[in-house]
């Protein structure tokens, strides 16, 4: 497990990560997510020790992270680490004898994940010949090449289309499979809500908010929509009851307690026929909002 316990980074006046704390699992994805500079840029390169925090610490199966972990964690940095220039498999073959692999044993991981991620004809090119996605599949390809025992990859979807995503997301499975935990970034929720396990809320260098889309939805204000045959206008200054959103006979409501719900359930159905009644599912955009307000 890693654990990035009270980081906290400065850059001048500037405090960029703020008392950070967080934990990431073995065999899951967690998403870190925050505006343009909120700091998951700074808390990952903290994490790989290529800045040094002003207080806290990363810790690596209970103890502080050492050279040697982090030379066992892919990182996909969001400079992107490789040279447009040269050519695609000699750089993943140069990456994995970086880490201790024999050239031969280099070579046939290389090819095999350019296979995999279908630009088997496109070794011997240039990155810099490749398509934008192409690129982006290559610098994935760089992150994992040496089977890595915990994955820090930033903005590893930005840039490639919807096929893509999920073909990366299955290579990706694979490692949480075999119990790597992965930390990934994103602007982009949809997709931090669908692939992920868990996720960070990352607001102005704070965390604002952690734990699994379910956990963040139950801590969030829970909603409910009500459809009934006749109008729902009754349920405006009904106790207990928040209306977010009332059409005639339809209504998005928001209660204060459970027995406001069982109250308002009742009510509804002494005036008429009741078609629709039950929590809604909130989209995380919805909670990024109101964590981020
Ligand atoms: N080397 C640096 N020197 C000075 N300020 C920095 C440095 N690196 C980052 N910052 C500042 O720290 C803050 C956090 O930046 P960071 O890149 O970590 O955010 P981010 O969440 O990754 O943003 P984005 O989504 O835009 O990449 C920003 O205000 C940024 O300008």
């Amino acid at each position: 497990m890693l654990e990035i316990k009270n980081l906290t980074r400065r850059f001048g006046d500037l405090t960029a990560v703020d008392d950070v704390s967080f934990e990431v699992d073995p065999g899951k994805f967690t998403g870190f997510v925050g505006g343009n500079g909120a700091g998951k840029t700074t808390t990952m390169r903290l994490v790989m020790g290529l800045l040094q925090p002003n207080s806290g610490e990363v810790l690596w199966h209970g103890a502080p992270v050492t050279a040697a972990d982090r030379a066992q964690f892919g990182y996909m940095p969001e400079e992107r680490g490789l040279y447009p220039k040269q050519p695609v498999r000699n750089q993943l073959v140069y990456l994995g004898e970086l880490h201790g692999m024999p050239h031969r044993e280099a070579r046939e991981a290389a090819e095999h994940l350019l296979r995999r991620f279908g630009l088997g004809e496109r070794m011997r090119d240039k990155l810099e010949k490749l398509s934008l996605g192409n690129q982006q599949r290559v610098q994935i390809a760089a992150a994992v090449m040496a089977n890595p025992k915990c994955l820090i990859l930033d903005e590893p979807f930005s840039g490639l289309d919807p096929d893509a995503v999920d073909e990366m997301f299955t290579v990706l499975s694979e490692f949480t499979a075999r119990g790597v935990p992965v930390l990934f970034s994103s602007h982009q929720l949809d997709l931090v809500e669908r692939l992920c396990d868990d996720i960070i809320i990352l607001a102005k260098g704070r965390v604002v908010a952690n734990g699994s889309v379910e956990q963040l939805r139950e801590a969030g204000q829970s909603q409910h929509r009500i459809r009934s045959e006749v109008d729902l206008g009754w349920l405006r200054g009904f106790p207990g009851v928040q209306v977010l959103d009332l059409d005639g006979r339809e209504a998005h409501v928001a209660f204060t307690d459970v027995a406001s719900e069982q109250a308002v359930l009742h009510e509804a159905i002494s005036r008429g026929a009741v078609r629709a009644f039950g929590p809604t599912v909130r989209p995380l955009s919805e909670i990024y909002r109101e964590v981020t307000r």
